[in-house]
């Protein structure tokens, strides 16, 4: 059988998209989706993403990270499959689209390159020694720190995501640099095992616990620069809920191609 698959990329976070509005792929095999992702062997890529028809949406978004497993929400992910719906012409500026973490609204330019994405509400920010610990769709620990561009973010972020704590359910590690206009964030992902270019469920995490940390409330707008580009969250703060969350940023299509599948 021969996959006609589509490669996205968010800042950087690199996807495999594929229409399966038909169902004519039964994407329940870890060990082929893994073997898709490899970055030798395969395509390529930090995850991959399956295209549905749902009832009562435009679209479902089913993602399963690098490892071929199915994942909780990617927000990147988010955003390249609503420009992939767009070029399938799905919808022409806004759509709603269903994800493991429910609902989602989401809005594209009219390039059809830049998405913003409404991401879940949030409620409960934990601590866990100076580090932050929150669910935005998908589990992230968020730490301040300094001269985050020599940190060993690898090695750093492995040791948390398996540590005692956090070893069983795993977690994405997200190191922050304040520099006033901005935050600098670098992200180990569960799923991938390794350091991404970026992480939009993760960049979401760093905004609101930057927000509680500051007691910044009303309405926040954060600009975030990771490894493999620009993006920006919205959200409103009242002390307690985090509501309007919107992750805006580029989604780009890369290439299309057949692949053979064994
Ligand atoms: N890249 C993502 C997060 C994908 C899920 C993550 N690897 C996990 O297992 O929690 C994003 O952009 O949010």
């Amino acid at each position: 059988m021969k996959l006609h698959f589509f490669k996205y990329q968010g800042a950087g976070n690199d996807f495999i998209l594929v229409d399966n509005r038909q169902n004519t792929f039964n994407h329940q095999q870890p060990q082929i989706l893994a073997d898709l992702c490899d970055r030798r062997f395969g395509i390529g890529a930090d995850g991959i993403m399956f295209l549905q028809n749902t009832e009562g949406f435009d679209f479902e978004m089913v993602y399963y990270n690098a490892d071929g497993k199915p994942s909780s929400m990617c927000g990147n992910g988010g955003r390249c499959i609503v420009a992939f719906a767009k070029h399938l012409n799905i919808f022409k500026d806004e759509t709603n689209f269903l994800a493991v973490d429910g609902w989602h609204y989401a809005k594209i330019s009219e390039a059809g390159d830049w998405v913003s994405l409404q991401m879940i509400d949030v409620k409960d920010i934990d601590e866990d020694g100076d580090a932050y610990v929150l669910n935005t769709g998908s589990p992230h620990y968020v730490q301040c720190t300094t001269n985050l561009a020599d940190k060993d973010v690898f090695s750093e972020g492995k040791a948390i995501r398996n540590s005692d704590n956090y070893r069983s359910e795993g977690i994405n590690v997200n190191f922050i640099e304040d520099f006033g206009d901005h935050l600098f964030v670098r992200t180990y992902e569960r799923g991938v095992e390794n350091e991404t270019y970026a992480c939009g469920t993760g960049v979401t995490a760093v905004a609101l616990a930057m927000a509680k940390h500051k007691n910044h409330t009303g309405e926040n707008n954060t600009r975030i620069k990771v490894l493999g580009g620009n993006l920006n969250i919205r959200f409103n703060y009242d002390g307690k809920v985090f509501n309007n969350i919107f992750l805006e940023g580029p989604a780009k299509f890369v290439f299309e191609g057949y692949v053979n599948l064994i």
